[in-house]
């Protein structure tokens, strides 16, 4: 039998090498510590608000985060204090898209087991998001071509089919979890909507085409 380290991952199809990556990422997060994240999520709501993107949004997409995915209840707190309409991913009868408008912080909650928080308002299309001015999107990684992982639904890569093109679409990912793309590149396949800017709590990185 071929020991496992014989196996050069990089030999395994995409999806297969998307596993990995998750699997190794997750066992990362799991170990950060929550106070730790509360200040990178104050940090975060800072650097994306100074992004130059940021003036003049009238509607942004923020997806709102779980215990140990990079924090954005402050950003979407200050979002709305600006007079920001603000969507928030809304699951239907299974993993259907669509989006809800952010009222406040109380209204969050898991609406069923294994779900992100959701707000509970009226349950607008995925065809909403052609409204976002600036789209801020989860990843487990992202790296300097704009290759984004997430949590392999493809939840978002065909909720941002119906992004306006040319709109800023914005990853947030932990310091450890933005890589070059010329020595260790995420795994990309067709359907993979890239990202133009990845923010972490060490900086703004922008990705040049
Ligand atoms: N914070 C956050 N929100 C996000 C995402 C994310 O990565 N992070 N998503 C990024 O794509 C979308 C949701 N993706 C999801 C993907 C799978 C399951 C899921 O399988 N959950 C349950 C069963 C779900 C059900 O049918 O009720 C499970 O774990 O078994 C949930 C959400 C939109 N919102
Ligand atoms: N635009 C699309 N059209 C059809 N299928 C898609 C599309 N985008 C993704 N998928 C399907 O979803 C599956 C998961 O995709 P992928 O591994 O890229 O998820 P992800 O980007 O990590 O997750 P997410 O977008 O939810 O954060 C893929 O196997 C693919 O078949």
């Amino acid at each position: 039998m071929t020991p496992l380290s014989h196996i050069d991952p990089h030999t395994l199809p995409p999806a297969e090498q998307k596993s990995a990556w998750r699997s190794s990422v997750r066992r990362i997060r799991l170990q950060r510590g929550e106070k730790r994240n509360t200040q990178h999520a104050e940090t975060l709501r800072d650097l994306v608000m100074a992004l130059p993107e940021f003036e003049g949004v009238k509607c942004a997409s923020v997806y709102v985060s779980r215990s140990f995915e990079p924090g954005t209840l402050p950003l979407i707190e200050a979002m709305l204090e600006q007079g920001v309409e603000v969507l928030l991913p809304r699951l239907g009868e299974g993993l259907q898209r669509g989006w809800s408008v952010y009222s406040q912080a109380d209204d969050l909650v898991p609406r069923s087991p294994g779900r992100p928080p959701e707000p509970s308002g009226d349950f607008l299309p995925q065809s909403r998001l052609a409204d976002a001015d600036i789209i801020v999107v989860p990843a487990l990684a992202a790296d300097t071509k704009g290759t984004r992982l997430g949590q392999g639904a493809g939840w978002y890569d065909r909720a941002l089919t119906d992004a306006r093109p040319g709109v800023p679409i914005v990853a947030l990912v932990f310091d450890d979890e933005f890589h070059d793309a010329a020595e260790r590149p995420i795994p990309r396949e067709w359907h993979d909507v890239p990202v133009m800017i990845v923010v972490r709590p060490s900086g703004v990185a922008r990705i040049v085409a």
